[in-house]
């Protein structure tokens, strides 16, 4: 091995003097691998199948054009969401809308935009989707999210169904779904099209989502056998594991594609269900891997029990750690072969005890001006930075064919005023 870390053929110390520090570099063709991996491998014979990408996981344009380029669809949770995919020159027929409180001015965009599907949330939102369309020409499709009340084995704060999420309408509130599904049924413009569940992130066990599928199995056995609904569309979600560490076994993609496939089909078969398309949304195991942030080294202390190794950026660029005590693997990026003998805690520069983004790691010994690779921050990393304590936020650089590409510039500190001009 070389003693520099290389991205896609390119080392990271030029990727560093070019661009520098902290940045977020992916390889752009293991994302592309990987969007080609679940089009391959989510497949079935009976059921029409079709994945979106959850964009919420890394929303630039660069990534909707990928999306766009291996023909896959969109799941966006905001108007700003919605904007960056329309700007990428997404169809905004391949858009699903999510979330738990779309303003009325997010739904007014969505069906001026001609987005495909709204996932309707809960009845309220129901109601105002109901009333907007009374008003104007037109046609959306609507799924509507409920909540089967499974508990899958992940972080309390990305667990999203059990019994009082705030997504979603519970399985068990019959009546209040046949009710709305009427109100669809009534309204012209609207074409229910059935329904979404999504329990959580970072999920491990199929025994999760054959779970998930058998109750949303019998729940749609039971409308449409009791009520004539039919549903033709099953969109899963998304919530499928990564590895950040040696001790993360995700389920492979074949597998893991196949279990969802197989227990849809299975559903359909037990209950004459009417289904025919089933959906799945992956976000962070399609980018999460693919990206690495680079950092420089600055100083480094020695307290009575730990090693800190302080880097030039933090929570600020990646608040996984802090809030989901979440654990990364990290290297010493130009000093790969050096013999791993220090214990090292690897905190950030935000003003914040909290702010460690690998609480213990055996590293070389190092230098101000080392590099430092955090692996698999490709999701939820730029997607959820902040502007704390005025850091401005990374660049990010695509790499592909040994060429990085910067597809977002680092902000200045001019743009952290951006917006200030304002009644001084
Ligand atoms: C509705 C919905 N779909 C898809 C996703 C994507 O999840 P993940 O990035 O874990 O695949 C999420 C996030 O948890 C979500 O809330
Ligand atoms: N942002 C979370 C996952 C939530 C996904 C969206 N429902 C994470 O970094 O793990």
């Amino acid at each position: 091995m070389e003693d520099v870390l290389r991205i896609g053929g390119v080392g990271v110390d030029v990727l560093a003097a070019t661009y520098g520090t902290p940045l977020y570099i992916y390889d752009q063709h293991a994302i592309e691998e990987r969007m080609e991996d679940y089009r391959r491998y989510f497949h079935s014979d009976v059921l029409h199948c079709e994945v979106l990408y959850a964009s919420k996981a890394f929303c630039i344009q660069e990534m909707m054009r990928l999306a766009k380029r291996h023909d896959l669809s969109l799941d966006v949770v905001s108007g700003g969401e919605l904007y960056t995919a329309l700007a990428a020159g997404v169809d905004p027929k391949r858009i699903y809308f999510h979330g738990n409180n779309k303003s009325p001015r997010e739904i007014e965009e969505a069906l001026q935009a001609g987005v495909g599907t709204l996932i309707v949330d809960n009845v309220m939102e129901g109601e105002c989707l109901c009333a907007q369309m009374s008003q104007r020409t037109g046609e959306v499709h609507v799924l509507l999210r409920v909540n089967p009340g499974v508990t899958a084995h992940t972080h309390e704060y990305i667990v999203t169904a059990h019994d009082d999420s705030k997504f979603g309408i519970s399985i068990h509130e019959q009546e209040a779904i046949v009710r709305l599904i009427e109100r669809f049924s009534q309204t012209a413009g609207i074409v229910f099209d059935g329904f979404h569940a999504h329990i959580g992130s970072q999920i491990f066990e199929r025994e999760a989502f054959e779970t998930e599928i058998a109750i949303l199995g019998r729940f749609l056995a039971e409308l449409q056998h009791t009520y004539g609904i039919e549903a033709h569309s099953l969109d899963v979600g998304g919530g499928f594991a990564v590895r950040y560490t040696d001790a993360d076994a995700p389920i492979p993609l074949p597998q893991l594609c196949q279990t969802i496939t197989a227990a849809c089909e299975r559903q359909k078969q037990l209950h004459g269900l009417a289904l025919e398309r089933i959906l799945i949304e992956p976000g962070r195991s399609i980018v999460a891997q693919a990206g690495l942030t680079l950092y420089t080294v600055g100083f480094q202390k020695q307290t009575a029990h730990r090693h800190y190794l302080f880097v030039d950026g933090g929570m600020s660029d990646n608040i996984r750690p802090a809030l989901y005590q979440a654990a990364y693997a990290c290297d010493v990026a130009n000093r790969m072969n050096d013999p791993k003998t220090v214990r090292t805690c690897v905190a950030g520069k935000c003003c914040e005890s909290g702010d460690v983004l690998i609480e213990e790691v055996m590293l070389p010994p190092c230098q101000a001006g080392d590099l430092l690779a955090v692996y698999t921050t490709g999701a939820y990393g730029f997607s959820m930075a902040s502007h704390y304590n005025r850091l401005p936020r990374p660049a990010v650089v695509f790499i592909k064919d040994g060429q990085a590409r910067c597809v977002v510039r680092r902000e200045s500190y001019a743009d952290l005023l951006r917006g200030e001009d304002v009644e001084t």
